[in-house]
């Protein structure tokens, strides 16, 4: 008997449930463990609030001598709640976040100790850290990079260690970490987006952009999971037949949350409140054991900080629930995927959400400026917004069970669209009178209305308006949100610039009012828009053809998708936007490829092992069985024996097949790797990884697949789909 996969369900139905109580209000908890704007003020000083506050507001600079009262206070909050290391945290290319822990406590000689954390500790640190993926910025023998306090994220305590988050650059001061240009996008869209308000409201002094993400997530006993060495090593299953009944009687989705993941949700919101993430919603998705939780929208470099710091927390939680969290875009072939759908908008210091239009005729064109000049963005980015969540995880994902297609178009339903035809029939000058009232009381003045009633939803759509921001619906689960809103941050702040420009140069050359000159640029921008937008089904191969002949990209793997991070247009939007250097780009870019090319490597080799060593061994046990049958039946029949052998004879010769297709594809695949792993040059090494290497996962996995169904239950080593799905 296969010990491990059955150990691991019979250790299910001993499991004692985790009794989670919540004795108080989760708004009294809320934020408890971080340093909030109302803990700095019971624990600094005037000056050293006021400083930190401005450098959050305007960016500026924190002062050294400044910065030691912060710390000072910091750590006497921290020792108060049970704190005994700080750290700084950062989100190194790797994809986790990264920690390095250092105790307060410090011997001053005498035999005596003090608990210190001084300002230069806080502001900044040189970990060692010379391991993380840099693309060629640093050698190791030079390896200094160092974390610099991000004073616009608040500190925080996870168990007795206060986190600081950072950002992680180099000696040389290049960028090695997800927030940094980040941080710069959101600069960059800040200050155009400001530009562009000033048309309709002098007092607009910032804009944020707001992120609220979705993160779905499987939820697996642990045993179970690690019962599978290919959950445990790459995070999804490589084989495993699909099992009877699957998702497609639609009845996990919404349904009753089953005990154990609900008290698993619970007392990670419990965390998540003392986090001050403000986690909103839960629900089962549609694949069983599949869920989502959701917060409420932040400004977007907090909710990226949110969301990493949520998936270490998810894992940590999970343990105690003997449960596994699976992050992966597509753990289980034929089931719904998982995304983390990114709703981004942006909203002034004023208060006004930009994507949500307003009550006066006014806000409202402010609202189209908005909405037009993203979807231009997207337009004229389309590709490098396909890269920003390229992953070898997500292209299992992409195209398939209601999750966006590889060509990326924009989705803005039937009323919107109507909006659009007509304002791209505005007059090609300046406006009459009446043609501008025309417009204002019938077409921007009604927006809201319309709006209101504009319930469509596309759920094959990438990036998707919803009424009041757009859903980014391509990211996958695994992903840090930091990247796809690095990029669409970045070309939307380009975008705007270059709107700016345009418009202003009509009122200065040809003498338009403000608002003839913005008329007649956005009815340019949806002309040459259109391309990208796109209401139907994305999964037809209709629309392939179609997208094609829109000139669309249609870039469906990784290494495909990547190259446009590299390219000559893409450097320049960053370096003009000061988002990222050249040197930059082209590291994250060869991080990508690198990381893509070792993923596919990694899922070869653990393949390799399952086909050859589990499911090999297996089925030339369970034939062996069948053989001693076979001659036991011949001992007592004698020549009659062929007629009641026969299936068994069958069913040797079957698993003879399979074992000798896996065995030769195993050998081909391998062959292929050692090849792969030969090539110098990263591009064309990631492309023979998924052209020659990957092809083969399907052709052993088939087999092995087939052999699952004929193998005595009994001796099948590897927990099955239908365990690893319905069982809680
Ligand atoms: N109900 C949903 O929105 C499903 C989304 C889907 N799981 C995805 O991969 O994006």
């Amino acid at each position: 008997m296969s010990t491990l996969r059955f150990h691991a369900l019979k250790q299910i139905y001993n499991l004692k449930p985790v009794l989670i109580e919540e004795k108080v209000r989760r708004s009294e908890i809320f934020g408890a463990n971080v340093f909030k704007e109302s803990t700095m003020r019971q624990y600094l000083t005037k000056e050293a609030y006021d400083s930190v506050i401005d450098a959050n507001v305007n960016g500026s600079k924190i002062d050294r001598v400044v910065a030691d009262h912060i710390s000072t206070g910091m750590k006497e909050w921290a020792i108060s709640k049970g704190a005994t290391h700080y750290t700084h945290w950062f989100q190194p290319l790797t994809g986790a976040t990264a920690e390095k822990h250092d105790a307060f406590f410090e011997t001053i000689g005498g035999g005596l100790a003090i608990e210190k954390f001084g300002g230069g500790q806080l502001v900044q640190q040189e970990p060692d850290a010379s391991s993380f993926p840099n693309g060629g910025i640093r050698n190791t023998f030079e390896a200094r990079g160092y974390t610099a306090w991000d004073p616009t994220s608040p500190a925080f305590i996870v168990g007795t260690t206060l986190c600081i988050p950072t950002v992680f650059v180099s000696y040389t001061g290049e960028a090695l970490d997800f927030k940094t240009p980040l941080l710069r996008a959101l600069q960059a869209v800040d200050s155009a987006s400001v530009a562009v308000c000033k048309y309709f409201d002098k007092n607009v002094k910032r804009v944020n952009a707001s992120l609220g993400w979705e993160q779905e997530y499987f939820l697996i006993d642990s045993g179970l999971a690690m019962s599978r060495p290919d959950i445990v090593l790459t995070g999804r299953t490589l084989l495993g037949h699909s099992p009877a009944k699957g998702q497609q009687l639609d009845d996990h989705y919404f349904g009753t949350i089953p005990n154990r993941a609900l008290d698993y949700m619970r007392d990670l919101e419990t965390e998540c409140m003392l986090l001050g993430i403000p986690v909103k919603t839960r629900h089962n998705e549609v694949a069983p054991n599949q869920f989502e939780l959701a917060p409420i929208y932040d400004e977007a470099n907090l909710a990226v900080d949110h969301n990493s710091l949520l998936m270490d927390i998810m894992d940590r939680i999970a343990e105690r629930h003997k449960l596994k969290v699976l992050f992966h875009e597509k753990p289980f072939a034929g089931v719904n995927g998982s995304g983390k759908h990114n709703n981004w908008s942006l909203t002034t210091n004023t208060g006004v959400n930009l994507l949500g239009p307003g009550k006066t005729p006014m806000s409202n064109l402010q609202f189209l400026t908005f909405f037009i000049n993203t979807i231009k963005a997207v337009h004229d980015n389309e590709e490098l917004l396909r890269a920003a969540i390229a992953s070898a995880g997500n292209d299992h994902r992409l195209g398939a069970n209601e999750a966006p297609p590889a060509i990326i178009s924009v989705f803005i339903g039937e009323q919107l669209t109507k909006v659009l035809d007509e304002l791209e029939n505005v007059t090609d000058g300046k406006l009459s009178p009446e043609e501008k009232t025309d417009l204002k009381l019938n077409v921007v003045g009604k927006i809201p209305d319309v709006l209101l009633d504009n319930t469509d939803r596309n759920r094959t759509s990438p990036f998707a308006f919803t009424g009041n921001k757009f859903e980014f619906r391509a990211v996958g689960s695994q992903a840090n949100c930091a990247n796809p809103m690095t990029v669409l941050n970045a070309i939307v702040a380009k975008q705007l610039i270059d709107f700016k420009k345009q418009v202003d140069a009509l009122i200065k050359k040809d003498d338009m009012k403000k608002d003839d000159a913005i008329f007649n640029v956005l009815r340019e921008y949806i002309k040459k828009s259109r391309n990208i937008l796109f209401e139907g089904n994305g999964y037809g191969e209709e629309w392939e053809k179609e997208a094609k002949k829109r000139g669309l990209s249609n870039n469906k793997t990784t290494p495909e998708a990547l190259k446009v991070k590299k390219s000559d247009k893409t450097v320049k939007l960053y370096e003009d936007l000061k988002v990222m250097n050249r040197i930059e780009t082209i590291a994250r870019y060869e991080i990508e490829m690198d990381e893509y090319a070792l993923r596919i490597q990694i899922e070869g080799r653990v393949l390799g092992d399952i086909a050859r060593n589990h499911v090999v061994p297996t089925a030339v046990r369970y034939q062996n069985i069948l053989i001693e049958n076979v001659k036991g039946l011949k001992d007592i029949y004698g020549d009659d024996f062929k007629n009641l052998a026969s299936e068994q004879m069958n069913l040797i010769e079957e698993i003879s097949g399979h074992i000798e297709s896996i065995n030769s594809n195993v050998t081909k695949m391998t062959d292929e790797r050692r090849t792969a792993n030969k090539i110098e040059d990263i591009e064309e090494k990631a492309d023979s990884y998924c052209h020659k290497v990957k092809p083969y996962f399907e052709k052993i996995r088939y087999n092995c697949d087939k052999l699952e169904l004929l193998v005595d239950d009994e001796l099948w080593p590897l927990t099955k789909y239908r365990e690893l799905l319905f069982t809680y």
